[in-house]
């Protein structure tokens, strides 16, 4: 790309050295710069991208973009800006052409259920024939190939790469997860949504946000980024079972879709009932009441797919395709995902890592549990985060019969720092603090006896532990099975 034409959409203080003609590629990563590259300097919080600019240029790096003048060695042009972050989502969003304007884009925000509601949505654009890419904390899919992402929402510029690469795909459509932390950190800079959507807003993040007010406010960001052209077709979906929708409604001018179980709403449930692993309600409509059957579990997998189909809806898709869907969904991976086994119990994998996920997937497991069974719930969380909602969670965690208190990714925190704070929540005496995942999940098994339901909470899909920096190999599911083989298969 033309050099100039590329910077003519950023602030620029001053140019240090001779501008090359050309760009070839655009790199915020000192270890992935090609030759005759353009390198973005990005302060981080654990690093300083100034620090490898270096680096970029003996990586053939031909133009720097920082916020200081840097003494750099070799054929380099430096660009000076007042805010790198910044100017990497602009000039990201220039460089592919802004491709997000030639896919239907759906954001999908909220505390819990983004990754779950991403992927209802993607999976019913796939069965209703469209091509469709998927962004969020599982990865990157594309054409049902995974790729690895680091973060719920990547970075401005892997996610317009992300979206260009859809697009070149020819992908109809693309479902991204949008963070709070993604839409205050700008990632999400030139992102063209059509449908923005809200699962929920409750406690997590506020070693981050500070305040809920303000954490809910990096939420509202997404519903102001549907932009203010009224020509065009666009949509906001909200839960009417939350308070702050009303919020969000007023942040933009386009058609509202509501959804919910309690309150008036466009998609309402009736009649839940949740057996032989099927949910099953009434489906109450625009058009009409349908009766729905699934294979997704619990209550909030109903508010997840009402969310799913007012996106549909929105997008002219008509009701009974969108319904045929919905019977054939597939279960979220590591979201109350049970476990085929035939052993004489009930496992659940699941990701709930926040109060009320853990209150939500208590309920949907719950029809599992007959008189004189146990409910044994496991759950973890990460170390040198948000510690606030460490006591709610074990507060929720207490309506188990017993509890196993562990870690998920510890990264530097101490085991006993995270168990010990969760055990301040806990309501009663039937719980261990195992701060050894592995260990703490062999523990689980230990206590349960035939017919009892287990939830291994909090790690979902993922499949290794964070401790320290490095990342080890770790499955609740497959330490659970081989312990309970030993426990309960004789010979
Ligand atoms: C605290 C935080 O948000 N950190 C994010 C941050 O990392 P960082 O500040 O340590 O800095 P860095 O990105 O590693 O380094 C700064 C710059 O130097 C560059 N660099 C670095 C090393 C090197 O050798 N060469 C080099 O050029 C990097 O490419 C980068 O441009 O920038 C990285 C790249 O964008 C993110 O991957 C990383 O997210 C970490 C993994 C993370 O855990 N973030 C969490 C808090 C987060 O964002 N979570 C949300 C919400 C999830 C949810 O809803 O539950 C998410 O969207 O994932
Ligand atoms: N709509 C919902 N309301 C409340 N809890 C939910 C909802 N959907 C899912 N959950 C619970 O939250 C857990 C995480 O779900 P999911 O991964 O879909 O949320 P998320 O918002 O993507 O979370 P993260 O960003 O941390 O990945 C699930 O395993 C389940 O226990």
């Amino acid at each position: 790309m033309i050099t100039e034409e590329l910077l003519s959409v950023i602030p620029i203080k001053h140019v240090i050295g001779q501008l090359p003609n050309t760009i070839k590629d655009i790199s915020n990563d000192s270890r992935s710069v090609q030759p005759k590259s353009l390198f973005v300097c990005i302060k981080g919080y654990t690093v300083d991208g100034h620090d490898f600019a270096q680096d970029a240029v003996n990586q053939g790096a031909t133009v720097v973009l920082a916020e200081r003048p840097l003494q750099l060695e070799g054929s380099v042009a430096q660009v000076i800006v007042p805010d790198t972050n910044r100017a990497l989502g602009l000039i990201s969003a220039k460089f592919f052409d802004y491709p997000s304007k030639d896919l239907t884009m759906i954001g999908v925000t909220g505390t819990n259920g983004k990754t779950s509601v991403s992927n209802i949505i993607h999976q019913m654009y796939v069965g209703l024939g469209e091509k469709s890419a998927l962004s969020g904390t599982i990865g990157f899919n594309l054409n049902g190939v995974l790729y690895e992402t680091a973060n719920t929402t990547s970075d401005a510029l892997s996610t317009q790469q992300m979206i260009f690469r859809a697009k070149m795909e020819g992908c109809y459509s693309m479902v991204m997860e949008v963070s709070s932390h993604g839409l205050s950190l700008g990632r999400l800079a030139g992102v063209d949504f059509d449908v923005a959507v809200f699962t929920n807003l409750t406690h997590d993040h506020l070693d981050f946000h500070g305040t809920m007010e303000e954490y809910g406010y990096a939420k509202g960001l997404l519903f102001s980024q549907l932009g203010q052209d009224l020509t065009k077709n666009k949509a906001a979906v909200l839960n009417a079972d939350d308070p702050w929708s009303k919020k969000y409604a007023a942040m933009t001018p386009y058609p509202i879709w509501t959804y919910g179980l309690k309150n008036e709403a466009n998609f309402r449930s009736e009649n839940c009932e949740y057996k032989d692993g099927l949910t099953t309600f009434d489906m109450i409509t625009p058009e009409g009441r349908f009766p729905v059957s699934m294979q997704l579990l619990g209550e909030f997998n109903v508010y997840n797919v009402l969310a799913a189909t007012a996106v549909l809806y929105s997008r002219g898709y008509p009701i009974d395709a969108i319904i045929e869907q919905i019977e054939v969904l597939e279960p979220v991976r590591g979201r109350m995902q049970k476990i085929k086994t035939d052993l004489p119990l009930h496992i659940f994998i699941d990701y709930a890592h926040t109060p009320d996920a853990i209150e939500k997937a208590i309920d949907a497991a719950m029809p599992y549990k007959k008189p004189g069974n146990k409910l044994i719930f496991l759950v973890g969380t990460g170390g040198n985060r948000d510690k606030s909602k460490r006591p709610a969670m074990a507060e929720k965690a207490s309506r188990a019969d017993y509890v196993v208190l562990t870690t998920d990714d510890p990264r530097f925190e101490d085991y006993d720092s995270i168990t010990g704070d969760l055990a301040k929540g806990m309501l009663h005496n039937n719980y261990a603090c195992i701060g050894d995942r592995a260990e703490a999940v062999r523990h689980a098994i230990s206590v349960a006896e035939p017919g009892d339901v287990i939830i291994f909470a909090g790690k979902g899909h993922e499949d290794y532990q964070i401790i320290g920096n490095k990342k080890y190999p770790h499955s609740d599911a497959e330490i659970a099975l081989e312990a309970a083989k030993l426990k309960f298969v004789k010979g």
